[in-house]
């Protein structure tokens, strides 16, 4: 069948509301909504596979341990399970933990419901019912009234089994209102029997009640989402006895937007799930909400350090996969492939070191990083991979990170195209460890009992004339020593001398560089030599590593390490 060539003949636009003075577009987000999590609910119904008992034990314990404090928990007239893990939560919850359980407006689930927490120390009952005409005529065919009137007496069965009820007065009771599929509601109705609800409940400032207002379907973009919660808010009464809460569903992807401009519309709470799970597209992810407000310098009032350690327990109790690039938690998000962005990256952490150095905490202005990984439990490692995408900045950032070594540029660029052929000999990103591997073969960082390599055995310097310095060097290659003599202006020349007179190829150095390594008495030096190498008409540029607790004799081992360079490539014959 295929897509219509005029699919306005199938598909009506979402009509916005008319709200000229709207106020919401020049507000801004400056603290953290009341949040809930309706993972074991909204969350669980979708999910092919539900989660078993111990699965939502898990996962409670998991919200509790994020920080929050309204969790719907199930909805217990739908099955024996579900009843008997609210009885659970009820007698596990912590004591600042609202145990939130839903019903539709029937009065024998609603009792059900009511039941299923008893003895809780505090509860929400929450009760829903459909009030767009879509919803209302097509499963109800129920009149405008009649749901009003529905509604009414379900919020009265709510009132008489709680807050009315002696015997349950050890329980801190709140309730609950959600006008089912309010984004497609008429706003003049959703409110006309919120109203009514609201004369039902007889809620007060201390205990307001909650109007949930759901895109239960997302049917328009963000901004009519926030249009019809700025009205909404405007309009109903005693708005101070009310709290507003959102539950967005994602149909268009817009989820999180429209929950981010609903609040600046007024909305006091926001219902969604971890990552996104929920019907269909899902619920709006309140990781990405929530770390939203913390990269803009508000604590979002839930714990996300440990951010992997959710990533996991979201996956294994859904058994659906985190999207590899979801804001903040996605596998990909905190890692760059690309040269240019491994190159910014890399020199946005180097002054973000050197800013340390100066101030407690600076403020982090890290290209391509909205967060700093470390903040959310992850690690700097991860940021940063190679592949045939990945310039010199990449593996530099590797070894830096790895093994501590600050290559200079002309270093990097000559380490690349090693890390660029093998990516393409491989077909795919190279593992850090592979990296640090050919690194340590290719500038013969290792101990090698290779025949075939220049070793340096020992050596002494001597100071012959001003400024002139003389050289003993004893080194090995291919199992025979030599004895070798030099003379330069310090050491590294006259290393570079000593080799020159005895074998029939020079070395000239064109390039050196020096870092310390680790701390205190442990500390070493990292040398990095770049040298012409000429034997015969034949003449390259190479590059060498050294590291020793003594700079002098790094500087040799980067030498040395030029040498066997060379020997490998065939440039010199001994
Ligand atoms: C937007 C939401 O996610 S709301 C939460 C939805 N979650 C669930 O439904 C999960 C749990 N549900 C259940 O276990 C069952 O549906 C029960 C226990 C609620 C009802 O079971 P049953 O009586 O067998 O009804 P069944 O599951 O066949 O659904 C059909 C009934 O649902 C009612 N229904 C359909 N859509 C809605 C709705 N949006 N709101 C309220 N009731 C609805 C229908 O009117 C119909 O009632 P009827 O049988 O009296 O005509
Ligand atoms: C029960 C209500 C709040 C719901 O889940 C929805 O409208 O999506």
């Amino acid at each position: 069948m295929g897509m219509l060539k005029d699919p306005s003949v199938k598909y009506k636009k979402f009509t916005p509301i008319d709200l000229p003075n709207r106020e919401w577009p020049s507000k801004t987000l400056d603290k953290p909504p009341r949040w809930l999590s309706t993972d074991l609910r909204d969350g669980n119904q979708s999910l092919p596979d539900p989660m078993s008992i111990a699965e939502k034990k898990e996962y409670f314990h998991k919200l509790v341990e994020v920080g929050f404090k309204e969790i719907e928990v199930s909805f217990p007239s739908a099955s024996q399970i579900d009843y008997d893990f609210t009885r659970w939560v009820v007698e596990n919850a912590p004591s600042d933990v609202s145990v939130q359980v839903l019903s539709p407006c029937r009065a024998e689930l609603i009792q059900r419901t009511v039941e299923s927490v008893k003895g809780a120390k505090k509860a929400t009952i929450h009760i829903y019912l459909a009030t767009s005409d879509c919803f209302r005529n097509t499963i109800f065919g129920a009149t405008k009234e009649e749901s009003i009137e529905l509604a009414k007496k379900s919020t009265a069965l709510v009132r008489k089994l709680t807050k009315d009820d002696p015997t349950a007065s050890t329980t801190c009771w709140d309730f609950e209102f959600s006008p089912e599929a309010f984004s497609d509601t008429d706003p003049d109705y959703a409110i006309k029997i919120c109203e009514a609800v609201k004369k039902e409940w007889e809620p007060t400032v201390e205990k307001p009640i909650i109007f949930n207002l759901p895109a239960t379907v997302e049917m328009s973009t963000p901004n009519v989402y926030a249009d019809q919660i700025e009205y909404f808010s405007k309009n109903i009464s005693q708005r101070d006895t009310v709290c507003i809460s959102l539950h967005p569903h994602n149909d268009r992807g817009c989820a999180v937007a429209a929950a981010e401009l609903a609040q600046l519309g007024g909305a006091d709470r926001v219902e969604g799930c971890l990552f996104g799970n929920g019907e269909r597209t899902g619920n709006v992810d309140l990781v990405t909400l929530a770390l939203n407000l913390y990269t803009q310098g508000i604590h979002p009032n839930l714990d996300f350090s440990d951010i992997t350690s959710i990533v996991d327990i979201v996956e294994r109790c859904n058994k659906i996969p985190v999207h590899p690039r979801a804001p903040y938690g996605g596998q990909l998000v905190v890692c760059a492939f690309s040269g240019s962005h491994q190159d910014a990256i890399k020199k946005g952490f180097n002054l973000h070191q050197k800013k340390l150095k100066l101030e407690k905490e600076p403020k982090w202005i890290i290209p391509y990083l909205p967060i700093d990984p470390a903040d959310i439990g992850r690690t700097y490692e991860a940021i940063i991979r190679v592949n045939s995408q990945s310039g010199k900045g990449g593996p530099a950032w590797i070894i830096l990170r790895q093994l501590e070594l600050d290559l200079p540029r002309g270093l990097q660029i000559s380490f690349s195209k090693i890390i660029q052929a093998e990516t393409e000999v491989k077909g795919r990103e190279l593992k850090t460890e592979e990296i640090i591997e050919l690194f340590r073969k290719e500038y013969f960082l290792d101990e090698s009992d290779d025949y075939h390599t220049f070793k340096l055995i020992d050596y002494s310097i001597s100071n012959s004339s001003k400024g002139v310095r003389t050289i003993d060097i004893s080194i090995s290659v291919n199992g025979k020593n030599f004895e070798l003599k030099g003379s330069g202006n310090g050491p590294i020349s006259a290393f570079a001398d000593a080799v020159s007179e005895n074998f029939d190829f020079k070395l000239n150095v064109i390039n050196y560089h020096e870092h310390s390594l680790g701390l205190n008495s442990s500390a070493k030096a990292a040398t990095y030599i770049e040298c012409n190498l000429t034997t015969g008409k034949k003449e390259s540029t190479r590059w060498g590593v050294g590291i020793h607790e003594d700079v002098t004799q790094a500087s040799f081992l980067s030498l040395i390490s030029i040498l066997n360079g060379g020997l490998r490539e065939g440039l010199i014959t001994i």
